[in-house]
């Protein structure tokens, strides 16, 4: 079933599993057209439940194998500040689920995988200790826009961003109610007081999610439901403030996607979550 708003484009899949395996072939093409046509790609991974399903989707080989992956960079809108292997880790997940996978059968150069830096063992905290390594990972990223320079120079092109999203609309890890939302002048932000654990993250701001080609919202399950139609209600009335609804605030600048599965349609339950 497809239909169309005036601004974002809607697909709704049957569930979860076929909602990831068809977005991981769309993203398999992306990266295709992009490393044909620039030479290079970057993707920006997504955690959560959705997020890391197409991951696994993805590591198919027939999917897996038609890539350059030694032309690819991949890099996350958020990460859980935790310490590095804790299995709550975005990028420990997505590791798992097709990272290693990617470096040790189809060519993927490790240094490709931009991942966010981890916390420091308890014993070793500093209190700004999250703020700063937001600030490396903007460093990474500015780095990177040197030789593949975005619309904003202290960013690469990012050829597709994955967001899912919270029952409480948040994406990445921008979260209704706090500063984040309206950080200017940073790509990248420390958060310290998220409402959904661990209360550590850090996220790349709106202002660099808005220079993305691609944004692809990525939501399953009946618990989203209401949220997603509040959204998307709000975005086609042309309401785009981030407070209270942060997904109504993304926008991809050649294409913004919805890929939702029954459940978060609000079409039924499909057991996906
Ligand atoms: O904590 C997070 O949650 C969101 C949404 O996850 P989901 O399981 O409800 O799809 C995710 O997009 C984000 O990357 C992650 O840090």
């Amino acid at each position: 079933m497809n239909a169309e708003t005036p601004d974002d484009q809607l697909r709704v899949h049957t569930d979860r599993q076929a909602l990831c395996r068809t977005v991981a072939g769309d993203l398999v093409d992306v990266l295709r057209e992009a490393v044909d046509t620039r030479g290079t790609a970057s993707a920006v991974l997504t955690g959560g439940g959705t997020g890391t399903g197409i991951l696994e989707a993805l590591a198919a080989p027939e999917l897996a194998g038609q890539v350059d992956w030694s032309a690819v960079h991949l890099w996350w809108g958020d990460e859980r500040f935790l310490p590095a292997g804790n299995g709550e880790r975005n990028e420990v997940q997505a590791t798992d689920a097709l990272l290693s996978a990617l470096v040790e059968d189809h060519g993927l150069p490790p240094e490709n995988i931009h991942r966010m830096p981890a916390a420091a063992p308890q014993t070793a905290r500093s209190v700004n200790e999250v703020h700063d390594a937001a600030r490396v990972y903007a460093a990474a990223l500015a780095d990177h826009a040197a030789a593949d320079p975005g619309p904003d120079p202290r960013l690469p092109v990012l050829d597709v961003v994955l967001l899912g999203m919270g029952p409480d609309a948040h994406v990445a890890s921008l979260f209704p109610g706090l500063p984040g939302l309206s950080a200017t002048g940073q790509t990248v932000i420390g958060v310290t007081d998220s409402p959904k654990p661990p209360p550590e993250r850090i996220s790349l701001t709106l202002e660099s999610l808005g220079t993305a080609r691609r944004v692809w919202l990525v939501v399953a399950g009946q618990d989203k439901a209401e949220t997603v139609s509040t959204v998307r209600d709000a975005r086609e009335r042309g309401q785009r403030d981030p407070n209270p609804l942060p997904a109504t605030a993304v926008n991809g600048t050649v294409q913004t996607r919805w890929d939702l599965d029954r459940g978060a349609a609000g079409l039924e339950d499909t057991g996906a979550d």
